[in-house]
């Protein structure tokens, strides 16, 4: 589904993003994590094609995004650390505009039975969302994916500042989107979610994705000791 084949970015003489080589499958949730600086949120800005690769190629389902910004964009959900919403506007009137703006266009129960089963409370449907937690605008950014029937989720940060609880709601929600096959990438610093929501981890340094696993493959403790070794060296 998002296939990364010698993936690099430069700037100038700096390269953020050094010949990455990575899948993720139908109902996989691979999480990226690494130091501040790892190159993360250049490798989700590679698929998302907001930035050109110096060389090597992102696809999704096979097509590479560059060369078909249009059909990849229909078939992915991005949701950044902090999903930009219209403050002014109720949750249900901003899902309604986003899905106007992908040319879907639902009833006011659709738009309403999204929002709930993506954990948003009935009361704060009709209310502005400048009144939302950060945890209720990100459960906005799934109930958009949902409606958008996205095949692949971008996440850059999306738990960053959020409470355990409102975490733990967030990654239900992701743990229900992999059931229904959609392929996710998750640039992440949290260590625990990495392991108890996605299906594989990478750890990235300085460009280069060091590390790659299956999420089962460790227990937490192990992948903590391994993730603080290689920050250390
Ligand atoms: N437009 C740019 N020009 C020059 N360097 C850049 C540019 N964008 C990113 N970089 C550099 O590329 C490197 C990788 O950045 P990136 O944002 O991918 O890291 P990250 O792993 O997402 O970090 P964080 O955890 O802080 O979000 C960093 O050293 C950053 O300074």
């Amino acid at each position: 589904m998002l296939e990364a084949t010698d993936l690099t970015k430069s700037y100038g003489n700096f390269t953020a993003l050094k010949g990455l080589n990575l899948s993720v499958k139908e109902g996989e949730i691979f999480c990226l994590l690494g130091a501040n600086g790892a190159g993360k949120s250049t490798t989700i800005n590679l698929f998302l094609n907001f930035i050109a690769p110096s060389s090597g190629t992102a696809k999704i389902q096979s097509m590479d995004v560059s060369k078909h910004a249009q059909d990849t964009r229909q078939l992915l959900s991005y949701i950044p650390e902090n999903l930009k919403l219209y403050p002014n506007l109720t949750g249900i009137e901003n899902l309604d505009f986003f899905c106007g703006l992908g040319g879907r266009t639902h009833t006011k129960d659709q738009l309403e039975d999204l929002l709930i089963q993506s954990g948003l409370q009935r009361d704060f449907i009709h209310q502005r969302v400048s009144k939302y937690s950060k945890g209720m605008r990100q459960k906005v950014g799934i109930a958009l994916a949902r409606a958008r029937d996205a095949r692949v989720l971008l996440l850059d940060e999306p738990t960053s500042g959020l409470d355990p609880k409102a975490s733990n709601e967030f990654s239900e929600l992701l743990l229900e989107l992999k059931n229904k096959g959609v392929a996710t990438l998750m640039a992440t610093h949290d260590l625990f979610r990495a392991k108890d929501t996605g299906t594989h981890i990478g750890i990235m340094k300085e460009g280069t994705l060091i590390e790659q696993f299956e999420s089962d493959e460790v227990s937490f403790q192990d992948l903590e000791k391994l993730y603080l070794k290689h920050m250390h060296n």
